[in-house]
C-alpha cells in the first residue's frame, strides 16, 4: 500500500510520548514547504479547504469530491502524513463510510469525523450536535469504511463548548468503545477541563482550537495530547502576501520593486525542479 508509511508515521506520533504541532497545509505548495521545514505532520482543516478551494467560509459548502481531490493533489506533491478534517463525514453514517473510502484513496494518513450537526439546521443560530447514538454509528461507519487498517480514524467532538464537559466525556468514551484510534477535542478552554477528559479516557488526544495556556508541549504530552493544532496562520499569511502584491501592482509598482517574494531558489526547491530536470534529461534527451 503506497500510503502505508505515512499512516504509520502518524500512528507513531499517536503512540509516542511527546506532543507535536502539525503544519497547517492546504495545497501542493504549502505541503511541500511544511515537509521541507521538518514538520512531522500536516493538518488539512475543513476551514482552509473551503477557503483554498472555494474562497468560502467554513459553512459546509465544499463537497467530498472537492476535498478528496485537494487531498490527492497534496499526496502527489509530498509524502508528509496529513490529518484531514472530514467534518461530519459529508452526510449520514453511510456517507461517512464513503468519505473514508475516498480520503483513504486520496492518501490521507488520518481523518477526523465529528458529531456536529452539519450543515447548520434551519432557524438555529447556535451549533448543534447529533445524538450520541448517531455519533457512534458514524464512528463505526468510518471504521468499516477503511480498507487499509493503518489509516487513522479519529472521533471528534466539540461538545465541551456546545453542551457540557460531561457530555464531551460521555461522547468521547462512547467513540473510544466504538474502536476509533484517537480522540479529537475542540472547545476545551482550560487545564482543568483537559485533565478531566484525559482522566476519563485512554486513547491518544488531539487538541484543536485551544487557548494559549494550553500550549506547553510538555504539559500537553503529560495529559496524553499527542497533536496540538495551532490554527491556520499559513493561509492567512499567503492571503496577506497576495493582497499586498496585487495592491502594489494595481497602484503602479513595478514588478522588480516588489518585496517579500519567494526567491527563484526557494521556488525551484518547492517545484522539485532538480528532479524534474534530471527526469527530463533521462526521458526527453535534454541536457541536465
Ligand atoms: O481542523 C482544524 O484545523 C480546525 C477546524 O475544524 C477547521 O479548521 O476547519
Ligand atoms: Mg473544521
Amino acid at each position: 500500500m503506497a500510503f502505508r508509511s505515512r499512516r504509520e508515521q502518524l500512528r507513531s506520533i499517536l503512540s509516542g510520548a511527546t506532543c507535536v504541532h502539525p503544519g497547517s497545509v492546504y495545497d501542493a505548495i504549502s505541503i511541500r514547504i511544511a515537509e521541507d521545514l521538518g514538520f512531522p505532520l500536516g493538518m488539512f482543516g475543513g476551514s482552509v479547504a473551503s477557503l483554498a478551494v472555494l474562497g468560502d467560509p467554513d459553512v459546509t459548502l465544499i463537497t467530498l469530491t472537492e476535498l478528496a481531490e485537494q487531498m490527492r493533489r497534496m499526496s502527489r506533491a509530498s509524502a508528509l502524513p496529513v490529518l484531514v478534517d472530514a467534518d461530519h463525514g459529508y452526510g449520514n453514517a453511510l456517507n461517512v463510510r464513503r468519505t473514508v473510502q475516498e480520503l483513504e484513496a486520496a492518501g490521507a494518513a488520518g481523518l477526523t469525523i465529528e458529531d456536529t450537526l452539519l450543515p447548520a439546521a434551519f432557524g438555529e443560530a447556535k451549533t448543534q450536535l447529533i445524538s450520541l447514538e448517531e455519533g457512534v454509528g458514524k464512528m463505526k461507519a468510518a471504521l468499516c469504511g477503511r480498507t487499509d487498517a493503518s489509516l487513522v480514524i479519529m472521533g471528534r467532538t466539540g461538545a465541551a463548548s456546545i453542551t457540557s464537559l460531561e457530555d464531551a466525556i460521555r461522547r468521547a468514551k462512547a467513540y473510544e468503545a466504538a474502536g476509533v484510534d484517537a480522540l479529537f477535542f475542540t472547545g476545551i478552554t482550560s487545564r482543568v477541563e483537559l485533565e478531566a477528559v484525559s482522566a476519563a479516557t485512554r486513547l491518544p488526544i488531539v487538541l484543536g482550537g485551544a487557548p494559549e495556556d494550553l500550549n506547553a508541549l510538555d504539559y500537553l504530552a503529560g495529559q496524553r495530547v499527542r497533536i496540538a493544532l495551532q490554527g491556520h496562520a499559513p493561509i492567512a499569511a499567503a492571503t496577506q502576501a497576495v493582497y499586498e502584491t496585487l495592491k502594489a501592482l494595481r497602484e503602479g509598482a513595478s514588478p522588480k520593486s516588489l518585496r517579500g517574494l519567494a526567491s527563484s531558489e526557494l521556488t525551484a526547491r518547492i517545484m522539485r525542479e532538480a528532479d524534474v530536470r534530471a527526469r527530463s534529461a533521462d526521458l526527453l534527451g535534454l541536457k541536465k
